[in-house]
């Protein structure tokens, strides 16, 4: 029998690096063998694997995205179904799943538990909006591409002396603006869990414009003005039937023109964010994750995600991953808002 391994939901830096220490450690120390099922909860219900011997896996952490592929479907609709992975599994000799994904993916991994299949969880968001983890593997390759762009705008802003926008990732949580922000020495930073007036916005404009600093705005694309009831949404629904997000900076910047005076431009970094090599944080964060959830499959520990606390590896049930949202608190907006303006 072997160990199954899928990615679902959207891609990460790091994902590659999980599969690779799962096969790694489950093929070294336990004699285990994987295989792997292409594209999420899609190639589990379609029965789609490929092999993941170790020479499969070779050099393959410092690769970004998934060599499984992935996608946002729900293996209850359609032909899918408990039963239909139950017979599959037992098909493809699989006999327990290790389930790399966010929290959709974790919910579905515990409805399939509770039908009874073996499943273990590695948490997966670049947005790092899970409450049950410290940090997930992405977060910080994230903020280092953000960080870098933002260098960048700053140049290219300072020469003209203009106000530059740049719209990052979070669609419920701003960390990757926190500290994308706080890094590249922004001067608004604006996140899903502030709503912020424009007349706020435009005075840490107008301070830094008058100090003869060219100002650096920075927007999360789930972030709202106090005026909107939900955040700018024009590109549709995504396959799980979530508006997609993106385009709040591009309404922030001409706004900022015409009440600041200073010629605004505005950035989306979009899946630059999500693309490329892994940084070496993640690479080790996702390998530690890969061991320990091979470590729970030895250990059936079914049901249960692994997660970091602090700079050890726990176990956390899907019941207890899922529902909370890692917001960032008041205290830390608080303490970035002394550098605004
Ligand atoms: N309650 C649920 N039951 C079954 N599948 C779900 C549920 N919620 C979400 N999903 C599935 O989870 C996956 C996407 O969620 P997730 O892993 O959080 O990634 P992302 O947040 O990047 O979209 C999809 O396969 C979606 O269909
Ligand atoms: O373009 P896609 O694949 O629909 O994904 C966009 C969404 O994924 C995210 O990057 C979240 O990803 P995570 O689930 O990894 O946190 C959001 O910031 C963004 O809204
Ligand atoms: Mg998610």
């Amino acid at each position: 029998m072997s160990i199954g391994i899928l990615t679902s939901g959207g891609d990460c830096p790091g994902l590659n690096a999980v599969i690779r220490g799962a096969v790694l450690k489950g093929t070294q120390i336990y004699n285990q063998e994987f295989v792997g099922f292409r594209g999420g909860w899609r190639g589990v219900v379609d029965g789609d694997i490929m092999p993941l011997a170790r020479k499969d896996i070779q050099g393959i952490s410092k690769q970004g995205g998934t060599i499984l592929g992935t996608s946002r479907t729900n293996p209850f609709e359609g032909d899918g179904g408990a039963d239909r992975v139950r017979e599959n599994m037992a098909r493809l000799g699989v006999d327990s799943l290790i389930a790399i994904g966010g929290e959709g993916t974790l919910a579905a991994a515990k409805r399939l538990t509770d039908a009874g299949i073996k499943i273990v969880g590695v948490p997966k968001t670049v947005d790092n909006d899970l409450s049950a983890t410290d940090y997930t593997f992405g977060f910080d390759t994230a903020v280092q591409i953000a960080t870098d762009a933002m260098d960048r705008l700053r140049t290219t802003g300072d020469s003209h002396g203009r106000c530059m926008v740049a719209e990052v990732m979070g669609r419920h949580v701003g960390w990757i603006a926190l500290h994308s922000g706080m890094a590249a020495g922004a001067h608004v930073i604006l996140i899903p869990e502030q709503k912020t007036s424009l007349d706020q916005i435009c005075a840490w404009v107008q301070s830094v414009k008058d100090r003869g600093r060219a100002p650096l705005v920075v927007v999360a694309e789930g972030f709202h003005l106090d005026s909107m009831d939900d955040p700018h949404s024009e590109r549709g629904l995504d396959a799980f039937g979530r508006p997609r997000l993106g385009g709040i900076g591009e309404i922030l910047a001409p706004i900022i023109e015409e009440r600041t005076g200073l010629e605004t431009r505005a950035t989306t970094l979009g899946h630059i964010q999500r693309g490329g090599t892994p940084s070496s944080y993640d690479r080790v964060l996702a390998t530690r994750y890969g061991m320990a959830a091979v470590d729970s499959v030895m250990h059936q520990r079914w049901g249960r995600m692994v997660s970091l606390s602090g700079t050890s590896i726990t176990h956390v049930a899907f019941e207890d991953a899922l529902g909370k949202l890692n917001t960032v608190s008041q205290s830390r907006y608080d303490e970035a808002a002394i550098l605004f303006g």
